[in-house]
């Protein structure tokens, strides 16, 4: 076990932004904390690379986070702006000099998709590329433990599933990671295990697919149609329950299911522009745990769809 934190406690004044939090990495998992804003993921990654102090307790490779040898770490910020006139090459080699054994800075470059980049001052790259040197930042001393608090935040869809392969690959050669991620997708694909913080506690833990299947709800059928409440009307008619999906008219269908659903829009007459089945993902666990739905079934039935 890399990472042990049991009962884990931090306020901030008033505030508390983690209020009892226990889970455990092991060598080589890549473990995503999500969760809304103001969760206290950034404070659960400070307590455990020991950059804030924390109650309870906090054991990485079996010693408190603050005496890790700092060669074992690799530790990426969410706010972390490095000096605006060095070069993204000479930001890495920096960070390499900073340690007694590093990578070969080039490799760490092209790692991050920046070998074209290694010679633009910081403040002249854009917004992701900037973020990409941050991460190669975090990598150059080939940590064991590797935390990274939102890495791909502002890295285009490409470039994110470049860094997705990366740290894969750094996991599968036993790197053990923990990230923050606003991603659902990314934490779904990349995870082994995901930890859903909601008001600083450990509301869900699990694989991706083990939360999916219990609190991600069944698989749905979304129509499209001109008339959402003609639509509402047949499928209640129907017998069909609606179901909540980000404001479209929606029913629970497996799907082998989905022929009666058309045949009874079909009855009635509904003209729809759109149908699409989909299976329940990490971003409606997310919801029905946080409950950060917008909409909702009630809505569309009362004519309220946006
Ligand atoms: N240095 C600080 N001083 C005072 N309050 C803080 C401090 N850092 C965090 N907080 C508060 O602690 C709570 C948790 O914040 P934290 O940054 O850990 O959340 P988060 O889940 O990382 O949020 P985000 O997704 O927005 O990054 C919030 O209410 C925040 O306002």
């Amino acid at each position: 076990m890399i990472i042990d934190a049991v009962d884990v406690r931090r306020r901030y004044g008033e505030t508390v932004a983690l209020d009892g939090v226990s889970f455990s990495v092991d060598e080589g998992e890549i473990f995503a904390l999500i969760g809304p804003n103001g969760a206290g993921k950034t404070t659960l990654v400070r307590a455990l690379s020991g950059t804030t102090d924390a109650e309870g307790t906090v054991s990485v490779f079996g010693g408190s986070p603050a005496e890790v040898a700092r060669d074992r770490i690799g530790l990426l910020p969410q706010e972390f702006t490095p000096a605006d006139r060095l070069t993204a090459g000479e930001l890495v080699a920096y960070y390499a000099g900073l340690y007694d054994e590093s990578r070969d800075p080039e490799s760490v470059l092209a790692d991050v998709g920046l070998t074209d980049s290694a010679d633009t001052f910081y403040e002249n790259l854009s917004g992701g590329q900037k973020r990409r040197v941050c991460v190669g930042t975090a990598l150059v001393n080939d940590p064991e433990l590797l935390m990274l608090d939102e890495p791909t935040t502002g890295i285009d869809p490409t470039g994110r599933r470049d860094l997705w392969e990366l740290i894969e690959g750094l996991a599968n050669g036993g790197t053990t990671v923990v990230l923050t991620t606003h991603y659902m997708e990314e934490a779904e694909e990349l995870a082994d295990r995901v930890g859903l913080l909601a008001d600083g506690e450990l509301v869900a833990l699990g694989s991706p697919s083990e939360l999916i299947d219990r609190y991600g709800g069944e698989s749905r059928l979304v129509i499209e149609a001109e008339d959402d409440e003609a639509a509402v009307d047949a499928l209640t008619d129907a017998g069909y329950e609606l179901i909540s999906e980000d404001r479209r008219v929606a029913v629970p269908a497996e799907a082998t299911e989905i022929p009666s659903v058309v045949e009874a829009l079909a009855e009635s007459g509904v003209v729809y522009e759109g149908l699409a089945w989909r299976q329940p993902t990490l971003e409606d666990v997310y919801i029905a745990l946080t409950g950060t739905d917008a909409g909702s079934a009630d809505a569309i039935a009362s004519g309220g769809v946006a």
